[in-house]
């Protein structure tokens, strides 16, 4: 297999989607992570200082704002071993005075002792203010990122969920949320980078105190190192990105070959040939491209290591011309061979975290940029206290509608009706028709676009929201297998109440998942997550078992069921139907299902048609008025004779 790559001049601009000399896999999305090394290699090789002294200013706030010792000995550190770089550097120039002058040795070490006596004061310091940094640095990187993070999750837990309707903006939260870990590398590069920054200065200050024309000297051996260094991180960026689609192309395939969920089907469609095959193809591109970035990168280093190599040559020549010329003393040369050492060192430090510092700053944008777009979907809060609501007595659905975005017609459409307490409501419909969108509406999940709901009189928006939703309790559709132990995913149904043992036993037993936790391996304490040690995996109906439990666990006026049995078994299923009907006359069900066998002891039932409320009634009333009701039921009931016919 042959692949074609292209070099990558410096100052290009690498496109979105790097080409893949032999498309594989369709494109794969941007990853969040590669955002910083694309904006970093399309800055160019000096863009990188655009931006530069916000993200200083950013990094510093955020650290100070997390904890303000931590971050002042950090900074007080770092200025202080700058200073004692410019004094150990000056100590160093007068011992070699003292060392080169003339008179017997003994004279001339003693002479040196005082400079010595101060080069090892100013080292010292310097040692301990390093530890000193690394201490506090440990002891901030938690700090910033704990806050970092709970300000993300405050946000993300609290936006409507309206929200994640939108593609932009759940993409937007997920680089979030793994940018959010951009905030301590950014406060920790700009650390870095300013001792770096420093420590040049410091060398830079030393070298002119000693002799001015030493600074030509300084500027020759480290201007031609800090280009080569820029190179060098810019072409390690680029090569990267070049091959990221490719790779991810790689783990796309890697998950298939070697995860569980993907397992069974490998083997029962026979496609083992198949995905290597594709392995085959994407690796054999892969290490072609690879082959290239190597060398393309030996070719960079080098070059670097041969500009750094001539610079220092360029150096000790111009100190010899220096010196010959008597235009400045031995010890100061020597001093600045010294000094020059120094000064690359910072250097590399210098344009390795400026590099560090732009592409976490890109992530750190992302975070930025995310929580302030999240502020428009935070839930509306009011000045005033508001009233909690009392138990339930009507709930009036009057006008309601409900636009997801990028569709053209509504999921809910101008729907109204009403439910009294102790009734139990059904909710039917063919697929899509509106049913769960209009129940999420009434659990106050979704805002609706049009419409009122009313909870005993009053907008639903006027009471006390947490009291509100303490007075509903919504089993979903689409549940979510939460990786607790059965006990607690039970207790979540009530999860301000303290979880007593024989309440959760009872809800289970409504649902008929009390006797099927029993036989797990732990019983009720059974962890139901395989990536837990010990921990298990439960079939669909299980699990749908176990999230109808949760809903029954508190005593809700208002109990919103979803389709809580499309994947029980018979028994399962006459058990929860049973506990069901068993809330009719006290408290108050609305149950979406097609099963429409279940709802005929409904006390209304409410027909959906694309968004449309076509019918309500009892199930008398809905079959004799032969409408989409009498319908779907007829059609139902025909299946269940057909499936008695061949025995019959
Ligand atoms: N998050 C969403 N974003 C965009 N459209 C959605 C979303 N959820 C549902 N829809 C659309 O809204 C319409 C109503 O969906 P809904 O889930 O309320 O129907 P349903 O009657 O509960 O269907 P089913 O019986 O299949 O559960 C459908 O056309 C569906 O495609």
């Amino acid at each position: 297999m042959s692949a074609t790559t292209r070099e990558t001049r410096p100052d290009e601009p690498v496109p979105d989607r790097p080409e893949e000399p032999e498309p594989v896999l369709p494109e794969l999305r941007p990853m969040w992570w590669e955002q910083g090394m694309r904006a970093r290699v399309n800055a160019g090789l000096f863009g990188v200082f655009t931006g530069m002294p916000r993200l200083i200013v950013e990094a510093l706030k955020i650290s100070w704002s997390a904890d303000r010792v931590r971050t002042g000995i950090v900074a007080a550190s770092t200025l202080t071993s700058g200073a004692m770089a410019t004094f150990g550097l000056l100590a160093t120039q007068r011992v070699l005075v003292a060392l080169f002058a003339a008179g017997p040795t003994p004279d001339r070490v003693r002479a040196a002792l005082p400079a010595l006596a101060l080069l090892a004061f100013a080292t010292a310091v310097r040692g301990a203010l390093g530890i000193a940094t690394g201490y506090a640095m440990n002891g901030l990187t938690p700090r910033v990122n704990q806050r970092a993070e709970r300000r993300l999750f405050e946000t993300t837990t609290a936006v409507r969920l309206d929200a994640f309707d939108q593609d932009s903006f759940a993409d937007s939260m997920e680089r979030a949320s793994r940018g959010s870990d951009s905030v301590i590398d950014l406060v920790q590069g700009v650390m870095n980078l300013l001792a770096g920054v420093v420590s040049l200065c410091a060398v830079t200050v030393a070298v002119v105190v000693i002799h001015p024309l030493l600074l030509v000297a300084l500027v020759v051996a480290t201007a031609p190192n800090g280009y080569a260094a820029l190179r060098a991180g810019h072409v390690k960026f680029g090569t990267y990105l070049e091959s990221s689609a490719r790779r991810r192309r790689m783990w796309v395939l890697h998950r298939l070959m070697a995860e569980r969920v993907s397992a069974s089907e490998l083997r029962s469609y026979g496609l083992r040939d198949f995905v290597l095959g594709l392995y085959d193809r994407v690796m054999g591109a892969q290490t072609a491209v690879e082959m290239v970035l190597a060398r393309r990168m030996t070719t960079t280093t080098s070059l670097g290591a041969v500009i750094s190599g001539l610079a220092t040559a360029g150096v000790y020549v111009l100190l010899g011309v220096l010196l010959l010329e008597g235009r400045i003393p031995l010890a100061a040369a020597a001093t600045c061979v010294v000094a020059v050492q120094a000064a690359q060192r910072a250097l590399v430090q210098v344009t390795f975290q400026t590099d560090r510092v732009f592409t976490d700053g890109q992530h750190f944008n992302e975070y930025v940029a995310f929580l302030s777009r999240a502020d428009a979907h935070l839930p509306r809060r009011s000045e005033q206290t508001p009233p909690q609501p009392g138990p339930l007595r009507e709930l009036i659905v009057r006008g309601i509608s409900h636009h997801y975005p990028e569709r053209d017609t509504p999921a809910v459409d101008d729907v109204t009706l009403t439910i009294r307490a102790g009734q139990t409501v059904a909710l039917v419909g063919e697929n899509g028709s509106g049913k769960s969108t209009l129940a999420a509406l009434i659990a106050g999940l979704r805002d609706p676009s049009a419409g009122v709901l009313l909870w005993n009189d009053r907008p639903v928006t006027d009471w006390d929201i947490t009291a509100l939703q303490g007075r509903i309790s919504v089993v979903l559709q689409e549940h979510h297998k939460w990786p607790f132990t059965a006990a607690t995913n039970l207790a979540m149904g009530d999860i301000d109440t303290p979880p007593e043992r024989q309440r959760i036993e009872d809800a289970a037993r409504l649902a008929a998942a009390h006797d099927m936790i029993l036989e797990l391996p732990h019983g009720y304490d059974t962890l139901l997550d395989r990536t837990f040690a010990e921990g298990q995996d439960l079939s669909g109906g299980q699990w749908q078992r176990i999230t109808a439990g949760r809903g029954f666990l508190r005593d809700a006026d208002l109990l919103i069921m979803d389709e809580p049995s499309s994947a029980l078994d018979p028994r399962a299923e006459d058990t929860l139907f049973q506990a069901i009907r068993g809330r009719q006359g006290h408290r108050t069900t609305i149950l979406i299902t097609h099963r429409l066998a279940n709802v005929v002891h409904a006390d209304r039932i409410f027909v959906m048609h694309h968004g449309r409320l076509v019918e309500e009634g009892t199930h008398g009333e809905l079959i004799a008025a032969g409408g989409r009701y009498a319908e779907l039921f007829a059609l139902q009931s025909a299946g269940y004779q057909i499936g008695r016919c061949p025995g019959a």
